[in-house]
């Protein structure tokens, strides 16, 4: 499927936001190297950002309420990390302002693609312009992890070798590229995976220059695959062209191509039960000169 490039938002009213980008990220590789005292899991990643995601529009309210003002199906308001993301910005910094929040969802959801994270991320710097509150983007790092391990990346808005929980990120320089991502209609819960008897957790430590060189892999691959046998149906359909991995925790799946022509003519030729889209990296968030 072919899909608009993500654009920058519309600035022009000073009580309003719209048209904010929330892109996608893949896992180009995930290890998972340990685990800690509370569960969650010690990683080494690298994560790139797409020209392909949701996009948000925010407007002020003066009278403290976060409302999102449409329905997405599958994500109560309550639940949406987009609410919460904006509750926890108000706590962090005392401000008494609110806002309407609608989001436009185009990626598919626990498709290890990041986008509740990203619209999570897209509401922090969203808001804290629209605000005024004036944190930093390290400070906005540190916030979002609270609400996930993904968040911080999206904040960072580069490309990333990722360490810790994911928060630990520096910039990878990575050379632009066009994708297939495949959907293979199978939502996939992150907890669930990570929770797996069967998961791999001692994978050696490798250092950013071996990365490129090195033989990565996903760990959590194997685990989802298990259970989810549509991803590796997927992965196998999409290895013909390409080598093909899952991001994430999945459910969705990649290959790198050469060319917009290749991802375009991979795209349409994928089995009717899935959706493919082509999609090129983009090396910097949108919004990455707000902060
Ligand atoms: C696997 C990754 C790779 O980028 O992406 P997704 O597949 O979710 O997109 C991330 O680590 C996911 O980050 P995120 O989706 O924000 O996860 P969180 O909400 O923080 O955690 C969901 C659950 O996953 C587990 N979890 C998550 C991250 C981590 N480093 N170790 C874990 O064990 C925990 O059980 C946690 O309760
Ligand atoms: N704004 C949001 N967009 C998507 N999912 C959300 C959102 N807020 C909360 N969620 C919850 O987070 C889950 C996983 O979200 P998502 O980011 O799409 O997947 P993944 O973590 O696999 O990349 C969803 O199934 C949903 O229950």
């Amino acid at each position: 499927m072919d899909h608009p490039a993500l654009s920058r938002p519309d600035t022009s009213d000073p009580q309003r936001l719209t048209g904010c980008p929330a892109p996608a990220k893949l896992n180009l590789f995930l290890h998972v190297v340990g685990r800690r005292a509370d569960g969650y899991h010690l990683l080494q990643t690298a994560f790139r950002l797409l020209d392909w995601g949701d996009t948000l529009d925010f407007a002020l309210r003066e009278d403290g309420e976060i409302r999102r003002t449409n329905a997405v199906a599958g994500v109560p308001a309550e639940h949406d990390l987009v609410v919460r993301a904006a509750r926890l910005l108000q706590a962090r910094t005392g401000c008494t302002r609110g806002a309407d929040i609608a989001l436009h969802k185009v990626l598919p959801m626990g498709g290890g693609l990041g986008g509740g994270s990203s619209d999570a991320a897209t509401t922090l710097i969203a808001l804290n312009r629209l605000w005024g509150t004036g944190l930093s983007r390290t400070e906005l790092q540190a916030l979002g992890l609270q609400l996930g391990a993904d968040v911080p990346v999206f904040i960072f808005g580069r490309d990333a070798f990722a360490e810790g929980v994911g928060e630990a990120l520096q910039t990878l320089e990575l050379p632009p590229a066009w994708y297939v991502v495949l959907s293979p209609g199978v939502s996939v819960s992150t907890a669930e995976i990570f929770c797996a008897e069967d998961l791999t957790r001692n994978t050696a430590l490798i250092k950013i220059p071996d990365f490129a060189a090195s033989t990565t892999r996903n760990d959590l691959q194997a685990v989802a695959c298990k259970r989810y046998p549509e991803v590796q149906n997927a992965i196998d359909w999409l290895a013909q062209f390409a080598p093909a991995r899952m991001t994430g925790s999945g459910a969705c799946v990649f290959a790198e191509v050469f060319s917009a022509d290749d991802a375009e003519r991979i795209a349409v030729s994928c089995p009717e039960r899935w959706t493919a889209w082509k999609v090129r990296s983009a090396s910097r968030h949108p919004m990455y000169e707000w902060l």
